[in-house]
């Protein structure tokens, strides 16, 4: 793993009296794609503005290659920000604009001019120095946002929310582009979206949060493969959660049935959230199904069919790549190594002991 550039320790943070961060810990490494994902409201926008300077903790430290930075001014931070209205100035060019800071900071004209041609050509604009930037679309005035953030060589770029006014396909297009530009700049990548695809598909590394709180760190593919909890199984992707019980090691007590499972490192009769994939279940006839039951729905989704099965009393969502019949009795099978055991939230721990 490189090396740790950014590190936030015990952040606590409120807004009139609301307690927003409680206790928040991260470390960011050099030239990481680090995004902070989650629903609205849950704090990402927050910690994004104490790491560039518009913001303070209540308490706890941000850490800058192990200088504390956490009440320096934003201009003196080596970080740069792009934010979800993009600001750009309406009354200046595209030049202007990007030349803004570099000109507060007492920039030669040759210096400032060489940065703009290098930053346009970056971002795929070159020419467009004299266009006003009310005449542009949506993404180029995007990248006209990520240019003047570039121009400061910043070592590490946050960017909050960039693609969220932009269409579907021109989002996509700009997901790419934003990856091929951390490869060519080579620095650290601080990204926030609500959009779990967006986070997968762009991302090194995928910080989960729910309600102020860190619910899990990890690749893409471990928040997408290994959830640690109910919240990032359902958050992220589609899932089946289900109640279970621990028989033993290997083996969970799922819907009235004992199912084999792989390691889990929980103990016996302990509770536990139970998540597989629709994509995960095969279906079966039913005499070879773990679960027998009856196809209630089938959707066609452009490459796959969303199907409900009604079997065990619980209503499963698989996915296909064939269409099935509905109404048809099936078997529903599952594979051990698709079968992810998650500890229940500690509140519901507790309430699982009061009842009984
Ligand atoms: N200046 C402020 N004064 C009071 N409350 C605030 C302030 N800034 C944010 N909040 C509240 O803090 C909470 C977290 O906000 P934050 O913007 O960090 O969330 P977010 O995860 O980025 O959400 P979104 O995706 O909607 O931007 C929200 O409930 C918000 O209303």
């Amino acid at each position: 793993m490189a090396r740790e550039l950014l590190k936030l320790e015990h952040i606590n943070k409120s807004y009139e009296d609301r307690q927003i961060l409680e206790d928040l810990n991260l470390t960011v490494h050099e030239n990481e794609f680090l995004t902070l994902l989650g629903p609205s409201g849950c704090g990402k926008t927050t910690i994004l503005r104490m790491i560039g300077g518009f913001e303070t903790p209540d308490s706890g430290r941000i850490l800058f290659d192990g200088q504390d930075i956490t009440r320096l001014q934003p201009e003196k931070r080596q970080v740069n920000t792009v934010f979800q209205k993009y600001s750009l100035f309406s009354h200046m060019d595209v030049a202007e604009n990007i030349a803004f800071g570099l000109k507060l900071k007492g920039k030669s004209a040759s210096y400032i001019k060489d940065k703009i041609k290098y930053a346009l050509k970056l971002v795929n604009l070159d020419g467009y120095e004299h266009a006003r930037v009310t005449q542009m679309s949506g993404g180029q005035q995007q990248r006209i946002a990520i240019a003047r953030a570039v121009v400061n060589e910043p070592k590490v770029l946050l960017l909050d929310e960039p693609f969220s006014a932009l269409d579907l396909k021109l989002r996509q297009n700009m997901q790419r582009e934003i990856v091929k530009l951390k490869k060519e700049l080579g620095i650290t990548f601080i990204f926030v979206t609500h959009d779990q695809q967006e986070a997968l598909s762009m991302s090194d590394t995928v910080v989960v949060m729910n309600q102020g709180w860190i619910q899990q760190i990890g690749t893409p593919e471990s928040v997408y493969n290994e959830p640690e909890n109910a919240f990032v199984a359902d958050f992220i992707g589609d899932s089946n959660i289900i109640d279970g019980v621990m028989v033993r090691d290997k083996l969970v007590h799922l819907l009235g049935k004992d199912i084999p499972c792989i390691n889990t490192g929980f103990g016996e009769n302990v509770p536990v959230d139970v998540q597989i994939r629709p994509e995960d279940i095969q279906i079966c006839a039913p005499a070879d199904g773990q679960f027998r039951g009856i196809i209630r729905q089938v959707v066609f989704k452009g490459t796959v069919y969303d199907i409900t099965i009604e079997a065990g009393g619980f209503s499963w969502l698989v996915q296909t790549i064939t269409g099935h019949e509905q109404g048809a009795e099936v078997g529903i099978r599952l594979a051990p190594a698709n079968i992810q055991i998650m500890a229940k939230p500690a509140s519901e721990d507790e309430e699982a002991v009061s009842d009984e």
